[in-house]
């Protein structure tokens, strides 16, 4: 379905919130939203998205009775709170539903089941943060009502966060680990990567802009060739160099079942956040 001078309301506009709508209205999709309104409970936080979302079609709304209202006006919520926030939030404004309205989620966990006390329409969306600048990553689950009524409109919205791609809801958990928790731990591979270039003494902003492009760099070069990492990853190691030394201590020291356990790890938490039955 497509909808015409529509509404989005963001019910928790912190980080995500604001990185997914930063991405909406950096981009030329179509439908254009006519309006959207940053909600939170603090003027505070309300102040920031506006600021930083700076565009004529944003409002900014705090509190319970300025939330319930920008809820009324809402075609599209994007849902934004923390997992265990939603039953309280659909508490203050559920009065303001209209059953017609279709839902969101960027929460980590809660399930599309639990998410249909809003609307039968829901998107179930896990993306990263790197979707504020246009270059994140989504996957999105629908309640079969919103794969029939929404599913164009939400892989448009969703598609602006830079790559967005339908998955089966039972592959959320590991998506939330992946996709949302991952950015933090390539940063961590990355913190290493400095560290190591700073303690054979190279300048910290050398070793910071060496590490971000080398990760930049290898990102691109397994979406170009399509190659399995393993293959480009042996390219680089010369027959008794520098490479294949490096690497062999850093599997002496478990790096990749440490990271390949930490993804696990963070798959089980996400879903330890939906109700148990
Ligand atoms: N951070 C990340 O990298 C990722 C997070 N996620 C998911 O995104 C969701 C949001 O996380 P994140 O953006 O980090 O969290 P934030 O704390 O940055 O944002 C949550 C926002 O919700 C607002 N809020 C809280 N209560 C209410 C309420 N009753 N009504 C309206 N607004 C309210 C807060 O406003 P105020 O401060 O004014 O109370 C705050 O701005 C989570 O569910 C998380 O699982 C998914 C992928 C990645
Ligand atoms: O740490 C978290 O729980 C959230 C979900 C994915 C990324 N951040």
């Amino acid at each position: 379905m497509t909808l015409k001078d529509y509404t989005i309301t963001v019910l928790g506009c912190g980080v995500m919130g604001t990185a997914v709508s930063s991405a909406i209205l950096k981009s030329k999709v179509e439908p254009f939203p006519a309006k959207l309104i940053a909600c939170n409970t603090t003027e505070a936080a309300a102040t920031l998205a506006l600021e930083t979302l700076n565009s004529p079609i944003v409002e900014h709304s705090f509190g319970l009775e300025s939330n319930r209202k920008a809820v009324s006006q809402a075609d599209v919520i994007i849902l934004a709170c923390k997992p265990f926030m939603y039953q309280t939030i659909y508490d203050e404004v559920k009065d303001s539903l209209t059953g017609k309205q279709l839902l969101i989620s960027l929460l980590a966990g809660t399930t599309i089941s639990e998410l249909t006390i809003f609307t039968p329409y829901v998107a179930k969306v896990m993306t990263n943060t790197p979707a504020r600048f246009g270059c994140g990553t989504a996957g999105i689950s629908f309640s079969p009502e919103a794969e029939a009524k929404y599913e164009d409109l939400v892989l448009k919205l969703i598609g602006t966060v830079g790559e967005a791609f339908k998955i089966p809801e039972k592959n959320m958990d590991a998506a939330t680990a992946l996709i949302g928790s991952g950015p933090a731990f390539c940063l961590l591979m990355m913190e290493s990567l400095i560290d190591g270039g700073v303690r054979m003494g190279l300048p910290f902003e050398v070793a910071k802009l060496s590490a971000a492009k080398v990760m930049e760099g290898t990102a691109r070069m397994v979406l170009e060739t399509g190659d399995h990492p393993a293959a480009l990853k042996s390219m680089v190691c010369t027959p008794g160099g520098t490479t294949i030394g490096g690497l062999l201590k850093m599997e002496d020291a478990g790096v990749r079942a440490g990271i390949a356990r930490g993804v696990e790890e963070a798959a089980v938490i996400s879903a330890s956040f939906a109700k148990k039955k």
